[in-house]
């Protein structure tokens, strides 16, 4: 079997990722699995770490990111340009979208049960973004990036005390809201030029543009409801001209993947992407702050194996009419 590698963040739910680890541990053990575990010590260095296990050899590597989507953000970020990892996550962080877009079971240890017999099948290749800022450094992201309203939450929500209370009273997804919120009223929309496949598009007063590879963003809010991750397109969202009141409604919706069908809310797909703005604004990848506005956004097609329940397009393609969702 191939070597097999977890990288942990112990920081990840405010330290509650660790004690995750540790019964992840005790199951390794009982099942006489070998594998070897390293822990991060600082913002960045998830990414160092998967970089000096692909590099190590080209032998076939299993790399499995123990913590939340900043921690599988870095883990991606790190082995995105070598053929011989095998991606893997187990969900140990407050968001932990990558495992409801890819039908890894929210529950760490049936996660890795199932990371456990997927190991034995043959991995999913997946498309992965590429975002390049204008000072020409680049990012890649896995399930989403996004630019105005909501990388402005995603940047508050990392940087506030307030994430380790709501993870203490298990309301990790809730403060999403709190900083919804909070923001609702001071937040001051601009005009957004978007080219999508070099067809151009200008939205006046824009909330945010997502861009999506996969359903679920900034906690499991359904923001691109028919975003595949094999299918070589982006779903890209665009959400403008809309009261801070009718806003909430679409918020509310978003939880069930309803917000496409307000007329405010536009829908594209394509897989070369340019967001310019009038003046800079906030950019996440992965809910990780990495910059401003300007950028382009190149999908790379297949370009990570990755270890997944959800079914490629070819199998959902095959089962007509048969159902993609988690259950
Ligand atoms: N040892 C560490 N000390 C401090 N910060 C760390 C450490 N290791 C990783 N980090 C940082 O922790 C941040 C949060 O990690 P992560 O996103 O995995 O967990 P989370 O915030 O609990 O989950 P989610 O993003 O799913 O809500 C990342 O930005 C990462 O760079």
């Amino acid at each position: 079997m191939e070597q097999l590698y977890f990288i942990i963040n112990p920081k990840a739910r405010n330290g509650a990722c660790l004690k995750i680890w540790e019964r992840l541990e005790s199951k390794l053990k009982n099942k006489n699995i070998s594998y070897m575990a390293l822990f991060t010590e600082y913002p960045g260095h998830a990414k160092r770490l998967a970089d000096q296990i692909a590099i190590k050899s080209t032998e076939i590597k299993i790399l499995i990111a123990v913590g939340g989507d900043g921690t599988m953000h870095e883990v991606m970020n790190g082995m995105v340009l070598y053929k011989n990892i095998i991606l893997g996550f187990i969900p140990g962080g407050s968001g932990n979208d990558f495992s409801r877009g890819f039908q890894i079971p929210v529950d760490p240890e049936e996660a890795l049960n199932v990371i456990i017999r997927l190991m034995k099948k043959e991995a999913s290749l997946i498309d992965i973004g590429e975002i390049t800022m204008h000072d020409q450094i680049n990012h890649y992201f896995i399930n989403n990036m996004g630019a105005g309203f909501d990388a402005i939450i995603s940047y508050e929500v990392n940087h506030s005390r307030m994430k380790a209370l709501f993870n203490k009273l298990s309301l990790g997804r809730l403060i999403y809201v709190y900083f919804l919120l909070k923001k609702l009223f001071t937040y001051k929309c601009s005009t957004i030029d978007l080219s999508i496949d070099g067809k151009k598009h200008i939205f006046e007063h824009t909330w945010f543009v997502t861009v999506s590879n996969q359903p679920y963003y900034d906690g499991g809010m359904k923001i691109a409801p028919g975003s595949l991750a094999d299918d070589g397109l982006f779903d890209i969202t665009v959400v403008h001209r809309l009261s801070r009141l009718k806003l909430l409604f679409v918020f509310i919706s978003v939880f069930g993947g309803k917000h496409i069908h307000f007329k405010e809310v536009k829908t594209f797909k394509g897989s070369l992407v340019s967001i310019h703005t009038n003046s800079p604004l906030y950019v996440h990848a992965d809910g990780e702050f990495i910059g401003y506005t300007p950028l382009t956004i190149n999908l790379h097609s297949k370009a990570v194996k990755v270890l997944t329940r959800k079914r490629s397009k070819e199998e959902v393609n095959l089962k007509e009419g048969g159902s993609n969702d988690f259950n």
